[in-house]
């Protein structure tokens, strides 16, 4: 039985102090993390005094990157190593701005996902799906291909422990929500990767999430579907309430 993760992703948004009120705001409010845990992925300028605020509560703080180096000569990047030790656990890999804007490829995504494992981080790994690929032959194959090189090297063990994504970018910030068999597929398509990868057993107990202009409205359609154990929320997530409702939607 896979529990489910719902996942809020700050991306530039919100201040430090805007960040620790919201954290005020639902503490106490959250669900028993045995039924469904929740995240809030934010940026690294925040995330020290998030913990701090965050303190017996059952959300899961997260970062929405880092790098694939520990420590070094890399100016303005931000170590693992020291996210683990802040208390950071959980960290964003491969998201389509990513990808999009730092031109991150699907090598530099493996790396960071080695980097996370070292440093005990859990990779939420997306994969992305642009508008043209959806459209083209190859559509699958690019969905099964980011998956695969994703976990390039990556042990059994390991991968027991990932959360894959499956955001479409021409979803993503637009409105335009995938459909639930859209989303749906998308979230099989992944988990059969990972059973082709590794195993049926392995690829049932990962969470598998859908992105993309998800909020109160649609989440429990999309919630409801058999591939998809919970959502990566962006402009959702911003607010207090509206993430309450997503995280509480087992209590309905
Ligand atoms: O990581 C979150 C996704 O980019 C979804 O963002 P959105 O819910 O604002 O479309």
């Amino acid at each position: 039985m896979r529990i489910p993760f719902v996942a809020g992703n700050w991306k530039m948004n919100l201040s430090v102090e805007e960040a620790v009120n919201f954290l005020e705001t639902i503490k106490g409010q959250l669900p028993d993390p045995k039924v469904t845990e929740t995240c809030i992925a934010a940026s690294p300028l925040f995330l020290e005094s998030m913990i701090k605020h965050n303190n017996g509560s059952p959300l899961v703080i997260a970062a929405e990157n880092c790098f694939y180096e520990d420590e070094g000569a890399y100016t303005g990047e931000t170590s693992p190593k020291a996210l683990s030790e802040m208390g950071v656990t959980h960290v964003i890999i491969g998201h389509s701005e990513r990808r999009k804007y730092f031109n991150e490829t699907d090598d530099i995504i493996n790396k960071k996902v080695h980097a996370a494992f070292r440093n005990h981080l859990t990779p939420i790994i997306c994969c992305d799906e642009t508008m043209s690929r959806r459209q083209s032959a190859d559509r699958i194959s690019w969905v099964v291909s980011q998956v695969t090189n994703a976990l390039k090297s990556v042990t059994a063990d390991q991968a027991k422990n990932i959360i894959l994504a499956y955001e479409p970018s021409w979803a993503i910030g637009s409105g335009k929500t995938a459909s639930t068999d859209e989303a749906e597929e998308g979230c099989y398509l992944i988990r059969q990767t990972v059973a082709d990868l590794y195993s049926d057993e392995i690829a049932n107990e990962i969470r598998v999430l859908y992105g993309g202009s998800v909020n109160d409205d649609n989440a429990d359609d999309i919630l409801a579907q058999i591939d998809i154990d919970g959502v990566l929320a962006g402009g959702a997530s911003l607010k207090a309430d509206s993430f309450l409702k997503l995280a509480n939607f087992l209590q309905k």
